[in-house]
């Protein structure tokens, strides 16, 4: 399995964000749902290295997130929820920035297939903050894939977008998922429904599902996934 989770556990202060989950997950698009402050993002920002947990293991194709983060980092593509970006960047520019980091071997050819990849074709001589919201979702799922990673994670990919966005980004994101391991977080119950083949549920820090979906559905006697979210996660 290309993520490998035990017993993970963050406390932030007082609050325990995280609290004790295991799972994993291989090829394909895993949604990682939840209430807001379930401790979703915290569960990504752990696997991506950029916080430590407080107790447990996590591993990203069996390199340890604290011991090999070098590697996790290598073998891992994130688009964090605020997507933050240069926006005084060109689109390519930008790109080429993400490459060199990557130290990526020929990055102009690779370039020129994220561009093809994301759909940025019509949009790659602009500036990245003359972009609408869901080109410049684009760039940053291009700046996550450069280094054509095993594992992606994407925190709200789809927020914000217009159905024609959405659209795109959720093709992109199943085409993907053919061959890597896609974790999506996400509060639209229809992208679950669209994209993913596995589903986790959390709440207050604790996994209340893990299934596939129609696993999930059926034990949950067929009701919408939105009733057994609700049923799962209400207090
Ligand atoms: N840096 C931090 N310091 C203190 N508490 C934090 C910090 N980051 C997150 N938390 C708390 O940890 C809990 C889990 O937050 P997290 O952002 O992981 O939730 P989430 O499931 O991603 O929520 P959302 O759907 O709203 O994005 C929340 O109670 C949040 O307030």
């Amino acid at each position: 399995m290309s993520i490998q989770v035990q017993a993970l556990t963050k406390v932030y202060g007082e609050q325990k964000a995280v609290d004790g989950i295991s799972f994993t997950a291989g090829p394909g698009v895993l949604g990682f749902l939840g209430p807001n402050g379930a401790g979703k993002s915290t569960t990504m920002k752990i696997l991506t290295c950029f916080i430590p947990q407080t107790a447990g293991i996590a591993s990203v194709c069996g390199f340890d997130v604290i011991s090999q983060a070098l590697e996790v980092r290598r073998h891992i593509g994130y688009l964090p929820e605020s997507n933050p970006l240069y926006l005084d960047m060109y689109v390519k520019e930008s790109l080429a920035f993400i490459a060199g980091i990557h130290k990526i071997h020929e990055p102009a050819s690779r370039i020129t297939n994220v561009i093809e990849q994301t759909g940025l074709g019509p949009e790659q001589h602009k500036k990245i903050g003359q972009l609408s919201k869901g080109y410049r979702q684009r760039v940053g799922l291009a700046q996550a894939i450069i280094h054509n990673p095993d594992v992606l994670i994407l925190d709200e990919p789809t927020s914000g977008l217009d159905p024609n966005q959405l659209i795109g980004i959720r093709q992109l994101i199943t085409e993907l998922g053919q061959t890597k391991t896609i974790i999506l977080s996400t509060h639209i119950m229809q992208e679950v429904e669209a994209v993913c083949n596995k589903v986790i549920i959390i709440n207050k820090g604790k996994i209340v599902a893990d299934d596939t979906l129609p696993g999930l559905l059926n034990k949950n006697g067929n009701h919408t996934l939105e009733q057994i979210f609700i049923t799962l996660t209400g207090n």
